[in-house]
């Protein structure tokens, strides 16, 4: 019931939940061969990552400690800020630590371009980042980023932890709201 009313705010399915499964597989496999025999520490960023650090990390087969950091730049808005506010720090020092940032999306950037600097100057061994989706035509800084889920258009997108408003996030796939929604 409350499942129908919330898929009849979508415009339309980017990426189904059969996708994201078969990508986080096809992901989790590359991480775990590049990180065997390191310490490996997954830190997720909350809200949006917390479907992905759940579903990533099962499908790893190799040891991980997690941490979660909480950051906000997009408010109750589909645009970003650009101020980045630390909500919840992360719990232990990450020195010499090999670290892999877990983020549901990369828009413009700027939230990842600003936390990656904030985590380097804590000297950790190694810092790379995993991310689901990624719009490349939304980029206003560069960042790298060794780990990519899918490429998407432009647009504002919800589910499978992404909100507008706090809502959706619960949707177990990656859709696009209708304009009614938000206009
Ligand atoms: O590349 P950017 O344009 O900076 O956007 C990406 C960031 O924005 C969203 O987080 P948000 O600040 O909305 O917080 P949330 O994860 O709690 O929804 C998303 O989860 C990313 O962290
Ligand atoms: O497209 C998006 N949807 C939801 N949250 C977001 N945060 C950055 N981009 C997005
Ligand atoms: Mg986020």
């Amino acid at each position: 019931m409350q499942q129908a009313d919330v898929a009849g705010d979508l415009e339309k399915v980017l990426v189904t939940e059969e996708q994201i499964a078969g990508r986080l597989a096809e992901l989790a496999e590359q991480i775990a061969a590049d990180y065997e025999g390191r310490d490996l520490l997954l830190v997720g960023v909350l809200k949006g990552a917390v479907m992905v650090m759940a579903d990533l990390s099962r499908a790893l087969r190799i040891h991980v400690d997690m941490d979660w950091m909480a950051v906000s730049s997009y408010g109750s808005g589909t645009k970003s800020s650009g101020v980045v506010r630390i909500l919840k720090d992360l719990d232990r020092d990450i020195s010499g630590r090999h670290v892999l940032v877990v983020e549901d999306i990369i828009d413009s950037g700027l939230t990842l371009s600003w936390l990656l600097a904030n985590l380097r100057s804590r000297q950790p061994a190694s810092l790379e980042v995993a991310a689901l989706l990624r719009k490349p035509e939304a980029a206003k800084v560069d960042v790298d980023v060794r780990y990519v889920g899918f490429d998407i258009p432009e647009e504002f997108v919800v589910g499978y932890g992404l909100d507008y408003a706090e809502k959706y996030r619960n949707l177990p796939f990656v859709g696009t709201l209708a304009p009614h929604v938000y206009r």
